[in-house]
């Protein structure tokens, strides 16, 4: 199954082409003498609407890989990309100088919740200002976000030109209405939310089946990322050839397809990118789903784009990662330009462990090029983790596997010539040297990871990431798709959609277009739900469980970890609440309190700013109303980034829900 997409995309082939021509051409020192206007100020964003013509991405939609035109006429809801690119390809983040972020800082200052902390955040408690909220910039994610559903959802409009209508008027009847910012459904300053739902007596039949499902395998959802043109979806693609994921006629058709684009060496990346932009472009725009089986795991696999232009579609792919495998390109020159040069090897593994990713296979890739060098494979693994280990992932959880995606090497068979000196003998095969596992192939990495616990006696939460029209499954039924983030789920159960409350029916269950009685936590399914008003649906809206609704928030508390960026926070500053698949407007009101980054003591309090490479509590406020957790009840749902300008500030976790 694959949820790939395509856009709506307002920015021409040849920019883009021409940023990227310049991205690999720019010197080192050109890219850190880069002029940089941060854009931190309101104007940024009260000045969005203005730029909506020079937004690049504004609909994403979607499509299966069995019936992608079908797929796309049905479609009925789009991501929305939220981001404003800035005109300049400055990488978010820092080259390795130093300590940059840790995921580990934010785990461990994380799950510092002690009393000290909640003493803290009552103190922190400032109350927001009618004026401070009225002054938030909002109309580009309205307009986007009503347009999103405006084309999609709404019934009459059916057909493909209807659905592209620039006639269609915003906001006319679907967007809801600005939330109310003290929401009578939110507790004021909720600091702990979830209780575990008992699993019923009639749940454990389910939860056999679920077992049997899985065939005594883990499953274990599994992002690609790396730098444009590392060769991500050609060394998936490849791969899922080799595992006969991808029958013989397909891949017969991709070739044909490729030649006749004058794209040969695109034939197995088409097997993920479906789209005709994506093809006739060679470049990966939106995810694309497959799922395959290996010896000890049932893999969702996602391929994300590495293009800049496309990091919010990367970041939606990988919320929903468990593991992630970076790409990178062995060419001298070309891993320079991903991992150096401003590229974005660097930010997709940042964001990946900001995300929550612990655990990276490193893909060294296109060895054939370079002929299977030992030393320049060396070189990257040094180059690699010396920059992965301050970045928070553990010398333990990070492997590194010489590949070629195009020759099809060393994806499951191993033992080829060119590789003697990595499969070495009999005696140091499978030994460990600084995350290399000599002789292992990228098959035998993806068997080694470690499934994550998977939250099935929590209370159900499923965060909406696709809506489609559902077809042939009853009048009024909608189909939406996302990662079951906790708890589990069973047809004709009822649930309710958060922030509506609109109440729903479960019709039925789908998992890789195969219907199934029940899901549970970490399945990525679409469901099939009646009883929703189709108006009341966007992505990011949750669908739980009845009895234990998922809070909704507009103000929230959290500690963040800046990045290396330009200009420091301060109160008021705005910024792109990234969360699961969404994005929305938002405006860091109140800085509560700096605090020592490796560590998480207190610095100072009320500090009059954040600067780069800090750690801090501060306070939020969306424009809209948001489904959340507490990073101490469900991780998953309690995680953040901020961007600002294409570029990411920081990443957060939610430890108070103030309204
Ligand atoms: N020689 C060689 N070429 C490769 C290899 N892997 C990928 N390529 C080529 O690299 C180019 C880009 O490959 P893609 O798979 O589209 O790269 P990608 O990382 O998925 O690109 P985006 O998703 O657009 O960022 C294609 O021309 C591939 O044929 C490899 O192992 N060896």
């Amino acid at each position: 199954m694959r949820h790939s997409a395509f856009h709506g995309i307002e920015k021409t082939a040849q920019t883009i082409d021409e940023e990227y021509e310049g991205l690999q051409a720019r010197s080192v020192d050109d890219h850190y003498n880069y002029p940089f206007s941060p854009n931190t100020s309101d104007e940024f964003l009260t000045d969005a609407s203005n730029r909506k013509e020079h937004s690049l991405f504004t609909f994403v939609s979607s499509k299966t890989k069995q019936d992608k035109n079908k797929k796309r006429k049905d479609k009925t809801s789009a991501n929305k990309v939220e981001e404003e690119e800035p005109a300049i390809c400055k990488d978010a983040l820092p080259p390795t100088r130093g300590r940059l972020t840790s995921r580990d800082e934010l785990d461990t200052q994380f799950d510092m919740d002690t009393e000290d902390d909640k003493a803290r955040s009552k103190a922190a408690a400032t109350p927001i200002r009618q004026s401070d909220l009225d002054t938030l910039p909002s109309r580009v994610a309205t307009l986007k976000i009503s347009e999103r559903i405006d084309r999609s959802i709404s019934p009459q409009k059916k057909s493909k030109s209807t659905i592209n209508s620039p006639s269609v008027t915003p906001r006319q009847g679907v967007s809801p209405a600005p939330v109310s910012r003290r929401s009578e459904n939110t507790p004021s300053g909720v600091t702990s939310t979830l209780k575990r739902r008992p699993i019923a007596a009639d749940r454990t039949n389910t939860l056999r089946d679920y077992n049997e499902r899985l065939e005594g395998r883990d499953l274990l959802n599994l992002v690609v990322v790396g730098h444009v043109d590392a060769g991500k979806s050609t060394l998936m693609g490849h791969l899922l050839v080799k595992l006969k994921v991808v029958d013989d006629r397909a891949m017969h058709r991709n070739r044909t397809e490729a030649a006749r684009l004058g794209k040969d060496s695109f034939s197995f990346a088409f097997v993920l990118d479906e789209s005709e932009e994506e093809r006739s472009r060679g470049v990966t725009m939106d995810i694309a789903q497959a799922q395959f089986k290996t010896k000890t795991k049932i893999v969702n696999l996602v391929d994300a784009p590495g293009h800049k232009d496309f990091i919010p579609n990367m970041i939606n792919g990988a919320a929903q990662a468990d593991v992630g495998i970076l790409v990178v390109d062995s060419r001298r020159g070309e891993f320079e330009t991903g991992f150096e040069y401003g590229g974005q090897t660097r930010e997709h593994a940042l964001l990946l462990r900001s995300l929550g990713v612990s655990q990276l296979i490193c893909a060294v890739n296109k060895m054939d090029t370079i002929e299977w060098s030992q030393e320049r494979f060396e070189e990257i693994v040094k180059k690699l983790s010396a920059f992965l280990k301050p970045s928070g992932y553990k010398d333990a959880d990070v492997t590194y596997v010489p590949v070629s995606g195009w020759a099809g090497e060393n994806l499951i068979t191993p033992n080829s010539p060119p590789l003697s000196w990595y499969n070495k003998d009999e005696s140091t095969s499978n030994t460990t040297v600084n995350g290399v596992i000599h002789g292992a192939t990228l098959v035998d990495l993806i068997d080694r990871l470690k499934p994550p616990e998977r939250p099935i006696s929590k209370p159900f939460r499923l965060c909406i990431s696709d809506i489609y029209r559902a077809t042939g499954v009853g009048a009024g039924t909608v189909s939406i798709a996302g990662r079951i983030e906790c708890g589990g789920v069973e047809v004709n159960e009822r649930a309710i959609l958060r922030p509506s409350n609109d109440q729903v029916t479960i019709k039925s269950i789908q998992i890789e277009n195969t219907n199934v009685t029940s899901a549970f936590a970490g399945d990525t399914v679409t469901l099939n739900i009646q009883g929703v008003d189709p108006t009341h649906l966007f992505i990011g809206n949750v669908i739980c469980d009845p009895e234990y609704p998922i809070p909704c928030a507009t103000v929230i508390q959290a500690r963040i970890i800046i990045f290396n960026i330009s200009v420091p926070i301060i109160p008021g500053t705005p910024a792109v609440f990234h969360f699961k698949s969404m994005q929305e407007q938002a405006k860091i009101m109140t800085l509560v309190e700096e605090l020592d980054r490796l560590t998480g003591e207190l610095k100072r309090r009320n500090p009059r700013l954040l600067p780069k490479n800090s750690s801090g509590v501060i306070e939020l406020v969306l424009h809209r109303q948001i489904c959340c957790e507490l990073y101490s009840d469900v991780k998953e749902l309690g995680r953040f980034m901020l961007r600002q300008s294409g570029l990411t500030m920081a990443a957060g976790i939610i430890t108070r829900i103030i309204a």
